[in-house]
């Protein structure tokens, strides 16, 4: 990757993907939409020190669609293109001066990020450590179980030990690194063997679609044809039932069939709650390790290996500050470090403690927890009942709806402490009828188990998003 433009052709990429069936509906945008409002973008400049992407748009009309519709996707997908915090602006192409857009634009500068992203996931730049060995050693084992004179475990046998495999913990510490560093070997060294990764999330809007289109078939025909099953983040499929007996029947073809599961969750597995017995007693039969937050030593390993691929030389210094301020999240410590080599190429300017200050301070910001909105609070809990925002403030009365709506009611008093007055307009709703929903809700959280903890589920998703 060596340009702002070949930054943008990644960003288009990933808005391309947001296309597909098995992404969650509500970040999933239509190839019509993509292609009328996205594409058509042109990359402008990137404004390193305050984080700015500029594009550019034919007229105001495509401008303003563009912002308004897909402002927080294009955003999204800068993020993740580049890994740092970014803003994204677009101008109409006659905003600037063309002198002035010679001399703004940056596109020609070299800015290494996501190609080599692409490609890093692999066990060698997995950087070891005593909070993640096991769970490296086990993810290798299984890697190289296909090559009969290369097992790493002696004695043991990898093909019975190992499944399923599970690697948990919080987020950021390398579970999905791990789960494509086995795709990545095993792809390698055995191009023939048909490998799916996917995420929890991604099987579950996938199956939807699929009972939608009545194409049920050809969803359980690519599951239980794969030789090896890798799929990040399978908590999520917890409290569906749909999607927990899909997965479970799954689960037993390719395990009868001696082919290889690794599954990654954020928690041990007999923590997640509201799993299936079944699934339950299944992910028990193989191994688990956990992953944890790195030690500083393995802090500065990581973040000189980062600096490594992106080619960017940082001294001790900076190397220990950023070691030293964040201490929890990797993908925090690769931001830092991609956002500092952003600044060396667009402003020329050379890695310091004082730049390394400053983006620390950003990247510790951004990732302050989002305020709880009207909106976001509406959102989640449409998105636990799978209903959409504009049902719960609909005057439909499916059960499901009326159940989300009672429910949207109670987390808006819980969580924001709002009046029943600001509730009821919140929702287009008659104020006095929002006492009675609270209440009920209230008693029957008392009595419902299961109700109290989706319940409980979406208020800690809120404080901690
Ligand atoms: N030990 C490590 N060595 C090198 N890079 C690492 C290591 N652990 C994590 N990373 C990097 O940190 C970033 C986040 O890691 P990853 O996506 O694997 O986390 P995760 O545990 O799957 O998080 P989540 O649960 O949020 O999906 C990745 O870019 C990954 O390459």
């Amino acid at each position: 990757m060596d340009s702002f433009n070949d930054v943008f052709e990644e960003v288009l990429k990933y808005c391309f993907r947001l296309t597909g069936s098995d992404v969650n509906p509500q970040e999933r945008i239509s190839e019509g939409g993509y292609r009328m409002w996205i594409q058509p973008l042109k990359p402008y400049k990137f404004d390193a020190e305050n984080g700015v992407a500029f594009l550019l748009a034919k007229n105001d009309f495509i401008k303003s669609t563009a912002t308004n519709t897909f402002g927080k996707t294009l955003t999204k997908a800068f993020e993740e293109v580049m890994g740092f915090p970014v803003k994204v602006e677009i101008m109409i192409s006659g905003d600037d001066s063309e002198e002035e857009k010679e001399e703004l634009s940056l596109g020609e500068q070299p800015a290494d990020f996501s190609d080599e992203a692409k490609d890093s996931l692999t066990f060698e730049n997995f950087v070891k450590g005593s909070s993640n060995d096991l769970a490296y050693a086990f993810c290798k084992a299984v890697a190289e179980k296909y090559d009969k004179d290369k097992h790493s475990t002696g004695d043991i046998d990898p093909n019975k030990v190992f499944n399923p495999l599970i690697i948990y913990g919080d987020s950021g510490l390398g579970k999905t690194h791990l789960m494509k560093a086995i795709e990545h070997e095993v792809n390698k060294n055995h191009p023939e063997m048909k490998i799916i990764y996917t995420t929890g999330e991604a099987f579950i809007n996938e199956l939807v679609r699929a009972l939608e289109l009545k194409e049920t078939v050809d969803f359980h025909e690519k599951y239980r044809n794969a030789d090896i099953l890798l799929v990040d983040d399978i908590q999520i499929i917890a409290g569906k039932e749909r999607m927990q007996d899909e997965f479970f029947h799954t689960f037993n073809d390719l395990y009868n069939a001696g082919k290889q599961i690794v599954l990654t969750s954020d928690v041990l597995p007999s923590n997640i709650t509201k799993l299936q017995d079944r699934i339950a007693t299944r992910l028990s039969l193989g191994v688990q390790a956990d992953v944890q937050p790195p030690d500083f030593e393995t802090r500065m390993a990581i973040i000189n290996r980062k600096a490594e691929l992106l080619g960017l030389k940082l001294s001790d210094n900076v190397v220990r500050l950023i070691a030293e301020k964040l201490k929890t999240n990797i993908r925090q410590l690769e931001g830092t470090v991609k956002k500092i080599k952003a600044l060396t190429v667009y402003t020329n300017e050379s890695p310091s403690v004082s730049m390394a200050q400053r983006v620390i301070k950003e990247i510790i910001i951004s990732n302050q927890p989002s305020e709880i909105t009207v909106d976001r609070i509406i959102g989640e809990v449409a998105n636990a009942f799978d209903v959409t925002p504009e049902d719960i403030k609909s005057n439909h009365r499916h059960s499901n709806i009326s159940i989300a709506r009672k429910i949207a009611i109670y987390v808006l008093k819980e969580v924001k402490g709002m009046t029943y007055t600001q509730i009821g307009d919140a929702l287009n709703k008659n104020h006095s009828t929002m006492t009675i929903h609270y209440r009920d809700v209230a008693k029957l959280l008392k009595s419902n188990k299961e109700m109290k903890e989706t319940v409980d589920d979406i208020i800690k998703n809120l404080k901690e998003k």
